[in-house]
């Protein structure tokens, strides 16, 4: 697929820049701080969360964006762009990827992945789509339904696919392999060497995100190895 998006995204990183309102680092002006750290580091990317984190985060960087946001409708697992609404807030806003939630889990309101992204796709038809999947099949399918990026998000935090080790290269591989679309690399990417093998895999582009932007979690790593017996 010719698109100067994914020319610009091609064999770089791309820096996940989220925290939620539970996080230590919930604030936009923060989030757009963190992008404009990771741009002078050299990220070709960034993945944000929430129509206010990305308005900021576009006043610093001008790279592509990968934009979801996080909604959490009743006891519904599925919480990355899950409908039509979120679609809709971040094509006025202006990304270059939208990521959804593909997993086989029930979406809001019952409705099915293959109806949604029929509908997605016919309302915005030019509009670059992300896949965040969780196994190889719902990377297949999200390819044979028009996704134009595979995308390894959600391994390892589905049901279905809780312990997997992270991040997981033979899935990456894989669906490289048979979905002959651009896959991108997400989910527990915490090294260089990760990320180098990650890259090895064919993969279009790597995100990483708490290794770089979650201060917390990289703090309680540390700890953890002096605790550790
Ligand atoms: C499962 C889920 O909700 N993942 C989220 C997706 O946007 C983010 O919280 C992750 O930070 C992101 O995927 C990057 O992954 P990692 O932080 O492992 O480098």
């Amino acid at each position: 697929m010719n698109s100067p998006v994914l020319d610009k995204i091609k064999g770089g990183l791309i820096v996940s820049c989220q925290a939620l309102k539970e996080e230590p680092l919930h604030s936009s002006y923060i989030m757009s701080r963190m992008a404009y750290a990771a741009y002078l580091g050299g990220a070709v990317g960034i993945r944000a969360n929430t129509v206010e984190d990305i308005t900021e985060i576009k006043k610093v960087v001008d790279i592509p964006i990968i934009g979801i946001i996080k909604e959490v409708y009743g006891d519904c697992n599925v919480y990355i762009t899950p409908t039509m609404k979120e679609v809709d807030a971040l094509v006025e806003c202006g990304v270059d990827i939208i990521a959804i939630d593909s997993t086989r889990r029930e979406r809001p309101n019952g409705e099915n992945l293959d109806d949604f992204f029929k509908e997605v796709r016919a309302k915005y038809p030019d509009q670059l789509f992300m896949a965040d999947c969780s196994d190889y099949e719902e990377g297949m399918h999200a390819a044979e339904i028009g996704f134009d990026l595979i995308g390894t998000t959600m391994n390892g935090y589905t049901e279905y696919t809780k312990g997997v080790e992270l991040p997981n290269i033979e899935l990456m591989k894989k669906l490289v392999e048979d979905t002959k679309k651009p896959v991108i690399a997400e989910g527990g990417i915490w090294t260089p060497e990760q990320l180098k093998a990650a890259m090895g895999a064919g993969v279009l582009a790597a995100v990483v995100g708490t290794a770089i932007t979650r201060p917390m979690d990289i703090t309680k790593r540390f700890v953890a190895a002096i605790q550790d017996k």
